[in-house]
């Protein structure tokens, strides 16, 4: 892999829905290593699903369990790592994914995301949301310039198969 060592991890960045936890998954499988998913792992460590923590606790509780569990990443090796949608947003965290591994970012566009994510009520921070694709809108303009500059490898997403989408990243790293 390039980029140097960075601990030979594959870290996926991007807004919620954009893919990251299917592509973990798919990656993981073609290249027979272990990943890690952070929404996963801080959901069984709180016994609670990630709305439930964001309900009982609020965003900022959620934030420092994110940040958290990201410092405990830092000796992990050959592993695939998905984040959550708002891991860039505290400057400490980017720091930290630069230094994991070699970060994706999976770029989409409301229209996929909106696609991605509408019959599915997961996500505390679109529930409720009269304009979905409006809040999505607001979000990613404040989130994609802090995805690409925290990205080594920016990868389109929008309409393309996960397959596809795994095919690219490996041709690439
Ligand atoms: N390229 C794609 N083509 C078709 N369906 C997709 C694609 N990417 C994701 N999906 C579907 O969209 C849903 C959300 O995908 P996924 O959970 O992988 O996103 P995520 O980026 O991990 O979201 P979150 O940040 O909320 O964890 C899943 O049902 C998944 O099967
Ligand atoms: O984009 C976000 O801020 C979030 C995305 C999800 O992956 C979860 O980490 C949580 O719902 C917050
Ligand atoms: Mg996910």
């Amino acid at each position: 892999m390039n980029e140097g060592n960075k601990g030979e991890n594959i870290v996926l960045i991007g807004f919620m829905g954009c893919g990251k936890t299917s592509v973990t998954k798919e990656l993981a499988k073609r290249l027979n290593l272990n990943f890690i998913d952070m929404d996963e792992k801080i959901e069984k460590a709180e016994g609670k699903t990630v709305s439930e923590i964001f309900r009982d606790h609020g965003e900022a509780y959620f934030r420092e369990l994110e940040t958290t569990y990201l410092k405990s990443l830092k000796d992990q090796k050959n592993k695939i790592i998905s984040t959550g949608g708002g891991v860039i947003l505290r400057e400490e965290n980017i720091e930290m994914l630069k230094k994991i591994g070699v970060v994706v970012f999976l770029q989409a566009d409301v229209a996929h995301i909106l696609k991605n994510i509408k019959d599915d009520h997961k996500r505390p921070l679109l529930q409720e949301e009269q304009d979905l694709e409006g809040k999505i809108s607001s979000m990613l303009e404040i989130r994609e310039p802090l995805y690409l500059s925290t990205a080594n490898v920016i990868i389109q997403t929008s309409g393309k198969p996960i397959k596809s989408i795994v095919d690219e990243i490996l041709a690439i790293l």
